[in-house]
C-alpha cells in the first residue's frame, strides 16, 4: 500500500530576477512509495530533492499535480489542517536543527510540547526514545558538548517523538564523517525495522542508498531518471546519471586512465563479465575459458554485495588464436553479460 504518492508533479520557483526565467525544480514527477519501505532520493545539488521533501511535508504547494500523504490530498489542504498530517511526519536534516539552549531532553520535549501531549506523559516517552538512541547518559546535556553523532541520534528522537509513520532524512549523514555515518545509518534501519515506519532518505551518496535503501530513485534537473530496487539498480543501471553514481562505489568496465594503464600492460582482447547472481556465473566464465584453451588473467573489478546479493563485474585480458576466444565468449554470454572492452 502507498504511503506517499507523488503525481504528475510540476513545481515552478518565480524568476529571481528579471534576467532569469522561471525555474521548473520539479518537472512532471511521479513516485509512489510503499508503506514500510526504506526509499533512497538520490541526485546532485539542484535536481529538485528538497524541493520534493518539502512538497512531501507540505512546506510547499505543487504548481501542477497531486500529493497524497497517508490518503490525505495534501496539497490541495489549508495552512490550518496541515498541522496534523505534518505530526505524522519526522524530519531530520543535514545540520541537524537543535537548539542549542535546549538539554537533549528538552530537545526532544519540544515536539511533545507543540503536539500537546499531555506534560505527564513526556518523561516516559523520552526516557524511551533516550534508551533508543543510546544517549541516556546525556541527557542533560546541552547540544554543543555533543559530537556530530550524537547530536544526529538527538535529531532523530525528536523526529521520533510524536510517532510519525513517515521519517524524511535530508541528507542527515552528510555532515557525519564515515564512522558516524555508519552508526547513523544503522540507526535508522532501526527506525525502520523496529517501528515500521516508512523513511525517505535523501541524498548525494550512493553508499547510504546501498546500506540501507530498499528503492531508490535517480533525480537530474527536476525529473526522476531512473527508479527500482537497489538491487537491481546498482547491478545494471542503465541511465547515464545512475551510472554516474553507481561507479562512484562499484567498478565496473575499466574507462580513462585505468583503461589506458591496463591497455599499455595487455596488449590483447580486454573483456568485462558481468554478472547477477554471484558465484555459479563466476565458474562458468572460468571453465568455459579453461576448456577453449584461452589464456586469461584477472585484472580489474570486483564482486559487490548490495541487499545481502552479490553482483560483479570481472576484466580479464585474454590470450589464445581468436576463434577460440570468439567460441567461448558466446557459450559465456548465455550466463553472463559480456562486454569487450575496445
Ligand atoms: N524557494 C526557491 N526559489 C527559487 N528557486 C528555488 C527555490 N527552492 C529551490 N529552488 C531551485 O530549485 C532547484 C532545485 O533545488 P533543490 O534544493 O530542490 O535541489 P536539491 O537536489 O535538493 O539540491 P541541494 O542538494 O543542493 O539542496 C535549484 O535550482 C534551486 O535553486
Amino acid at each position: 500500500m502507498s504511503i506517499i504518492q507523488i503525481t504528475d508533479v510540476t513545481k515552478v520557483f518565480p524568476a529571481r530576477s528579471k534576467a532569469e526565467t522561471p525555474l521548473a525544480a520539479l518537472d512532471g514527477v511521479s513516485l509512489d512509495i510503499e508503506k514500510g519501505d526504506i526509499y533512497g532520493i538520490i541526485g546532485y545539488s539542484g535536481a529538485g530533492k528538497s524541493t520534493l521533501v518539502r512538497l512531501i511535508n507540505a512546506l510547499e504547494k505543487p504548481t501542477s499535480g497531486s500529493v497524497v500523504v497517508d490518503g490525505v490530498e495534501v496539497s490541495a489542504l489549508r495552512e490550518s489542517a496541515l498541522r496534523s498530517v505534518r505530526l505524522g511526519i519526522g524530519m531530520v536534516f543535514q545540520q541537524f536543527n537543535l537548539f542549542n539552549s535546549r538539554t537533549v531532553w528538552g530537545n526532544i520535549e519540544y515536539p511533545l510540547t507543540v503536539a500537546g501531549v499531555p506534560k505527564e506523559q513526556h518523561q516516559a516517552r523520552i526516557s524511551e526514545l533516550l534508551h533508543f538512541v543510546g544517549l541516556v547518559e546525556h541527557a542533560h546535556a546541552y547540544p554543543d558538548q555533543l559530537s556530530g553523532g550524537q547530536k544526529q541520534r538527538v535529531g532523530i528522537a525528536r523526529a521520533l517523538a510524536t510517532s510519525p509513520a513517515i521519517l524524511l532524512a535530508d541528507e542527515a549523514t552528510s555532515a557525519l564523517d564515515p564512522e558516524t555515518t555508519r552508526e547513523v545509518l544503522t540507526l535508522l534501519k532501526r527506525v525502520n525495522e523496529e517501528f515500521g515506519i516508512t523513511i525517505v532518505v535523501i541524498t548525494h551518496e550512493m553508499e547510504v542508498i546501498r546500506s540501507i535503501a530498499h528503492k531508490v530513485a535517480v533525480m537530474e534537473k527536476g525529473r526522476i531518471v531512473e527508479r527500482g530496487d537497489v538491487f537491481d539498480i546498482f547491478s545494471a543501471p542503465v541511465a547515464e546519471a545512475t551510472k554516474r553514481f553507481v561507479s562512484t562505489i562499484v567498478t565496473s568496465v575499466p574507462e580513462g586512465d585505468s583503461l589506458d594503464a591496463l591497455r599499455l600492460r595487455h596488449p590483447g582482447r580486454i573483456v568485462t563479465f558481468s554478472f547477477a547472481d554471484g558465484s555459479t556465473a563466476q565458474s562458468a566464465v572460468f571453465l568455459t575459458l579453461g576448456d577453449a584453451e584461452v589464456g586469461f588473467e584477472l585484472i580489474y573489478g570486483g564482486i559487490n554485495e548490495v541487499q545481502a546479493k552479490t553482483f560483479g563485474h570481472l576484466t580479464l585480458a585474454l590470450t589464445g588464436d581468436d576463434a577460440s576466444i570468439d567460441g567461448a565468449l558466446a557459450r559465456i554470454a548465455e550466463v553472463a553479460t559480456v562486454t569487450e572492452v575496445k
